[in-house]
């Protein structure tokens, strides 16, 4: 395991992402590699601006596809591509899988229109390897209900997260060599297990 990958999370809300990024990065660091942790919309100072925008305010869905990218482009050129460059990994907390499945998936917006944005914005970088951890909107929506006070999208609708996770599953089979479905209904030393598996495969 020497050259620099990129690992991307993504999920509905309340799948549990967060709760095993710190896990996989710990991994990685105990096989000596440099790893740089960060999340979207965010990972900049610009980027959590505008994070606190898009989590927190209505807008027009064009407006909220751009703004995703936008943090992204400022995300990359200010984190990601240096870190790649040298030689670190990089585990980020959602990337570009979670606005097609938001904003197109959930939102409806045009499939052809975010692949514009993207060819725009990162037209030669994907991940190497995307987890997405997958789970019944049942069980994310509890998950999230015991434990914070809900940001714009997590009060969403069954119906908009039943689109999300549609849309993440549609575009796992579109690109299999890049996703890795993780069952996350189970306990978290399950999932670790499956986790540290995929990593050493890797
Ligand atoms: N496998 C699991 N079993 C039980 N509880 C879990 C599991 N995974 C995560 N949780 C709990 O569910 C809650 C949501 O988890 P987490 O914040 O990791 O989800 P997330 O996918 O990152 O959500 P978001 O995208 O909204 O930030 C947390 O309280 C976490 O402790
Ligand atoms: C990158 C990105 C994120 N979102 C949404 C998904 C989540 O509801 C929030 C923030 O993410 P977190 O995992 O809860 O920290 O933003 C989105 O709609 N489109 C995107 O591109």
């Amino acid at each position: 395991m020497t050259s620099a990958k990129f690992i991307t999370f993504e999920g509905i809300d309340g799948a549990g992402k967060s709760t095993h990024i710190g896990y996989v990065a710990d991994l990685l660091r105990a096989r000596g590699l440099t790893v740089v942790s960060t999340r979207e919309p965010g990972g900049t100072e610009l980027g959590e601006a505008l994070r606190e925008l898009v989590l927190h305010k209505k807008m027009h869905l064009e407006t909220e596809a751009m703004l995703m990218f936008a943090s992204r482009r400022e995300h990359l050129a200010e984190v990601i591509e240096p870190a790649l460059g040298r030689g670190d990994w990089v585990v980020s907390d959602r990337f570009t899988d979670a606005t097609f499945a938001y904003q197109g998936g959930g939102r409806k917006l045009s499939i052809q229109k975010l692949e514009v944005l993207e060819q725009w914005v990162h037209p030669h970088l994907q991940p190497d390897l995307t987890l997405l951890f997958d789970v019944s909107l049942e069980v994310a929506r509890a998950r999230l209900d015991a434990t914070r006070d809900l940001d714009k999208f997590e009060q969403e609708k069954a119906t908009f997260f039943a689109d999300t996770r549609a849309e993440y599953l549609r575009r796992a089979s579109q690109f299999p060599a890049r996703f890795r479905i993780v069952d996350s209904t189970r306990s978290i030393a399950d999932i670790q297990q499956s986790l540290a598996q995929i990593i050493s495969a890797l």
